[in-house]
């Protein structure tokens, strides 16, 4: 199926990264780059909000659609805008398109900080952070209706992410779904490595206040304590088994007094 498309079309919620990911997968692909919101500026002679403001989301909306028809040959990557799939004749041109399409699917969390970040987006500045949720859980079904594959963004880089679809251009049609599976556990591998660094920043802290009131380094009873609640929270679960705990914390804990110590220079 993905064998070097001819068009590679990205779908996904606003802030997904479709633009980013678009120019990072033509850079490393050398191929072209369209993005269909750039592509309506230049039509209309005017930025997405000037449209909203002027045209309404109705006039966005059909100027979105006649440049998505205008892009389904295009010899390069698409980047669709995040409302791509409001319009029900657009799914349907989506559905029937030439193009590969890859949704890039991401979490609510970290999307709605990049975007309160970047700002520009009419319908965040709109739309209540209730109404936000609700249209992330309309649009992500339609999303992976039109999509041939769907790939896991959260906690990757934009690099990591391109090099991850540029890889999937070898790959056969039996294989999707396992790289797809893959795509989510690789994200949550980046996730849990994530969550380790901020572990150890707030280690940090507490390193700070053992010096300030001259207590040991290692607490033989917290860790010993910190174990055994979390081997009662998980006792129900069959894959997090006690060894696994007791393995997995090791190495945090250790990881704790290695970074007190270099810390407080002990
Ligand atoms: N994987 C990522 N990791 C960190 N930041 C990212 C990632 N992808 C995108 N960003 C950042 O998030 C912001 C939004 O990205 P981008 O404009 O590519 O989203 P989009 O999917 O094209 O959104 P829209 O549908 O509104 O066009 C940008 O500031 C970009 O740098
Ligand atoms: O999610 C949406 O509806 C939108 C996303 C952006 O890409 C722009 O197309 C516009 O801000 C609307
Ligand atoms: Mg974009």
């Amino acid at each position: 199926m993905i064998k070097e498309p001819d068009t590679l079309m990205l779908v996904g919620f606003m802030g997904a990264g479709k633009t980013t990911v678009g120019k990072e997968i033509a850079r490393q692909h050398h191929s072209r780059f369209i993005d269909i919101d750039s592509e309506i500026e230049r039509v209309a002679g005017q930025t997405i909000p000037e449209i909203f403001i002027e045209r309404g989301e109705i006039g966005f909306r059909a100027l979105e659609t006649q440049v998505l028809a205008s892009v389904q040959t295009f010899n390069g990557v698409v980047a669709t805008g995040g409302g791509i799939v409001e319009r029900p004749e657009n799914i349907a041109v989506l559905k029937n398109s030439p193009a590969t399409i890859i949704y890039l699917h991401g979490n609510l969390e970290s999307t709605i900080g990049r975007l309160i970040i970047e700002g520009q987006r009419p319908l965040l500045q709109e739309k209540s952070t209730a109404e936000f949720f609700a249209l992330w859980k309309e649009r992500d079904p339609k999303y992976q209706s039109v999509a041939n594959m769907t790939v896991e963004t959260v906690g990757k880089t934009p690099a990591r992410i391109a090099a991850e679809i540029i890889a999937l251009f070898s790959a056969n049609e039996d294989e999707l779904a396992l790289l797809a599976l893959r795509s989510q556990i690789d994200a949550f591998d980046r996730q849990i490595f994530k969550i380790i660094a901020q572990r150890l920043e707030v280690v940090s802290s507490v390193a700070r206040y053992k010096e300030k009131f001259g207590l040991a380094t290692i607490q033989t009873n917290r860790m010993v304590r910190l174990r055994n609640d979390l081997k009662a929270d998980f006792a129900l679960s069959e894959d997090i088994t006690d060894d696994m705990i007791d393995a997995v914390m090791a190495i945090l804990m250790q990881a704790a007094i290695d970074k007190e110590n270099r810390q407080l220079d002990r």
